[in-house]
């Protein structure tokens, strides 16, 4: 039986650990204590999922390192914790360096400016063996057994391919692509517009503005990534577009929500608080208009979400200066 690992009992890595119990592998769900390998094996997974034990008998769960005996048999490994604890998961979790090992998260590293497969290779793991997970997949649904869509990006198809069967379980429904760069960037990218969206769902405006805001946001997604190399199609699929959907309209979203906190006038410190869990968007948005910067392009609703974020000025104020702008050709960018 194939075997994999995951690294993280957040809400995804459970999530991810269940889907390949359910295709047929065996798992090596790696956390960070006894003490937290206790409570998963308790719970048979994580409480805040809300839906009882869900992982079965062939998830193993254990506290990091991974033992070499562990490692012998594994096929790949998911990292699925947050990106600014990335880094210091992957160093703790002792994977091999042969190891084909695949990002699930949905961020850039704040100091580097990394996407997380960079970091990976910054920690010598082999580039033509790493790849990133992304789409439309909120835990809680996908937890439940609903139908969901992913895209995995791997340099090699073949090795997206063994990614394909490993994770394809019941509903859940995963496809390929070679387009590392774009598939990360647009999972990372799509949080910051969600903060928007929400922002514009707080301040009551409808389903026109929010569409907007989605659309033009897509636009700045799509300039970005090509100008770093990304692919315009991966913008337009499930990473791109099909993940902005799924996030800028969920309750579920944790992004869209902190945007509907801001607009009711929390501070950003307050809203992640009261969410309680991560908000990839607030991480990501000041890095994102770095990378911009150097790439000489620009990110309006970025910029106006960073600026909220940084104390510099009120939601209704960041969506004035949005509605005032110059008016403009619509330009959509095709490559
Ligand atoms: N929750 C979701 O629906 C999805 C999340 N993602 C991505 O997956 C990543 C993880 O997000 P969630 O599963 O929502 O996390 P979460 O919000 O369930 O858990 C985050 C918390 O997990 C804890 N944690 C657990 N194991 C950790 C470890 N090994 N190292 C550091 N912190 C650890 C930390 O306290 C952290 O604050 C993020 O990058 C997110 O964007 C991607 C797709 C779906
Ligand atoms: O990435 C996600 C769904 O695809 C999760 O979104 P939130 O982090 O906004 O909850």
């Amino acid at each position: 039986m194939p075997a994999y690992a995951v690294v993280g009992a957040t809400s995804w890595g459970v999530t991810l650990a269940a889907l390949l119990e359910r295709a047929g592998n065996d798992v090596i769900l790696l956390v960070r204590s006894e003490l937290e390998a206790h409570a998963v094996r308790a719970a048979g997974g994580l409480e805040r999922l809300g839906t009882g034990p869900v992982l079965g008998p062939r998830v193993h769960i254990h506290p990091m390192p991974l033992t070499a005996n562990h490692a012998a048999g594994l096929s790949g490994a998911l990292v699925a914790v947050p990106s600014h604890a990335f880094r210091a998961a992957v160093q703790a979790a002792g994977l091999p360096r042969s190891l084909p090992v695949v990002s699930a998260a949905k961020g850039l590293d704040l100091e580097t400016s990394s996407r997380m497969t960079e970091v990976l290779h910054a920690l010598g793991y082999d580039p033509d063996r790493t790849g990133a997970l992304s789409g439309p997949n909120l835990a809680h649904e996908i937890i439940r057994g609903l139908p969901a869509a992913a895209v995995i990006a791997t340099p090699d198809l073949e090795l997206g391919r063994a990614w394909q069967t490993a994770l394809s379980a019941g509903a859940f429904r995963v496809y390929a692509s070679t387009d590392v760069l774009g598939v990360e960037l647009a999972g990372a990218l799509k949080n910051v517009i969600a903060i928007a969206a929400g922002a514009a769902w707080g301040l009551g405006f409808g389903a026109n503005a929010v569409a907007a805001i989605m659309t033009r946001g897509l636009a700045e997604m799509t300039r970005l990534g090509l100008a770093l190399g990304a692919e315009v199609a991966t913008f337009n699929g499930l990473a791109g577009v099909g993940d902005l959907a799924a996030t800028c309209f969920s309750p579920l979203s944790r992004n869209r929500r902190f945007g509907e906190l801001l607009a009711a006038g929390r501070t950003p410190a307050d809203a992640v608080d009261e969410i309680g869990e991560t908000v990839e968007g607030a991480h990501t948005a000041p890095v994102s208009l770095r990378l911009a910067a150097a790439a000489g392009v620009e990110l309006p609703i970025t910029a106006e979400v960073a600026a909220v974020i940084g104390g510099e000025r009120t939601v209704p104020e960041a969506m004035l200066r949005l509605l005032g702008r110059p008016l403009a050709r619509e330009e959509l960018p095709r490559r």
